[in-house]
């Protein structure tokens, strides 16, 4: 399930400091991420950050927030993937009344709701052309009409935008404008996928056992197996298996045997990324796994398995793989 949106105001954020983010992770990448979160969280110039689904990209997104002087004032975030196209323009910039059909009052959108503070634009990729165009446009005059409004409200807001796809690609074919990528990508953070900084995987263990009421204790051998797992979800998928197996063996101990049955238990992806080629039958199992987990969603099953949406289809043509029938 997506969140749409969310808005974090500033009582939550003073008043309950365990509400602060936290990027768990000793790993040279990890690090240098932390760093450069210090280095430019007062800078006003607006922030890419990339990598995959689950990968850190809120946690960077709130980290960024939290240490910059904006953050007495409201973080706003905004997932594009999630609103209607139809309805992008009025979340972003607001309304009056009478805009459109149901627009009873005037409302501000999320540009406005965010000044003084920061907005995080969530899969700015998924943004419709149209609305690229008046996203590039705020963000070059300061300055946002609301939808039916007559005159230009001018605001002070840092903008974070974040990606689960390849924004270089997706200019390149024409679905996203490339003076709008320079404009967001001025400072640039790259999330690894976990597989690519597998060290941090017992801290982050450690950080989300911390979290739960009943927690589990892992073994060293297990906590190694956890290492080596190739966790397509990323740490997301991570947390969620450390949460499951607290629910179920709260105050046991895990070894490497329990581990074993865990990780095969259902809702863990046990789908390796499909970069090596596979013998055709463990591959279309693979496939197989992956359109089940996301409910035979193509672009989903893609990301999940780190491919391009095209060579996913052409694989599932050559293996003779139905979405609907997975
Ligand atoms: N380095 C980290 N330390 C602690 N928690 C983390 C870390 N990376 C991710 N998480 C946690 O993992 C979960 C997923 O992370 P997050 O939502 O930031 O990923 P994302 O890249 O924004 O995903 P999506 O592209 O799907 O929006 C969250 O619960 C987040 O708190």
């Amino acid at each position: 399930m997506r969140r749409e949106t969310k808005r974090f105001s500033p009582s939550q954020r003073e008043d309950r400091p365990e509400h602060l983010a936290e990027l768990v992770g000793n790993s040279k990448s990890i690090s240098l991420i932390r760093e450069e979160i210090l280095k430019i969280a007062d800078a006003n110039a607006s922030v890419l950050i990339t990598g995959p689904s689950g990968s850190g990209k809120d946690v960077v997104a709130q980290l960024l927030h939290q240490r910059s002087r904006r953050a007495p004032r409201p973080l706003v975030a905004l997932n594009c993937a999630a609103v209607p196209a139809e309805l992008l323009e009025s979340e972003l910039f607001g309304h009056e009344q009478g805009a459109f059909t149901g627009a009873i009052r005037a409302r501000a959108g999320r540009f406005e709701a965010a000044n003084g503070g920061t907005l995080f634009l969530d899969e700015v990729g998924d943004m419709p052309l149209a609305m690229q165009a008046k996203l590039l446009r705020a963000l070059e005059t300061r300055q946002v009409e609301r939808v039916g409004g007559m005159l230009p409200i001018s605001l002070d807001v840092r903008v974070i935008a974040a990606t689960s796809v390849d924004l270089a690609a997706a200019t390149a074919a024409g679905r996203f404008r490339t003076d709008l990528l320079y404009r967001l990508d001025v400072i640039h953070i790259a999330m690894p996928a976990l597989a690519d900084h597998a060290e941090d995987v017992p801290a982050l263990v450690q950080h989300f056992l911390r979290q739960q009421a009943n927690p589990v204790r892992f073994t060293t051998a297990a906590l190694d197996a956890l290492s080596a797992w190739p966790w397509p979800g990323n740490v997301r998928e991570l947390r969620n298996f450390v949460e499951r197996a607290c629910v179920h063996h709260g105050g046991e101990v895990i070894g490497r045997d329990g581990l074993d049955r865990l990780l095969r238990s259902p809702g863990v992806a046990a789908v390796p990324t499909l970069a090596d080629p596979l013998p055709a039958d463990l591959e279309r199992a693979y496939i197989r796994a992956a359109l089940e987990q996301t409910g035979g969603t193509i672009s989903h099953t893609a990301r999940l398995l780190r491919l391009q949406r095209t060579t996913l289809i052409e694989k599932m043509r050559r293996l003779e793989i139905d979405a609907r029938a997975a």
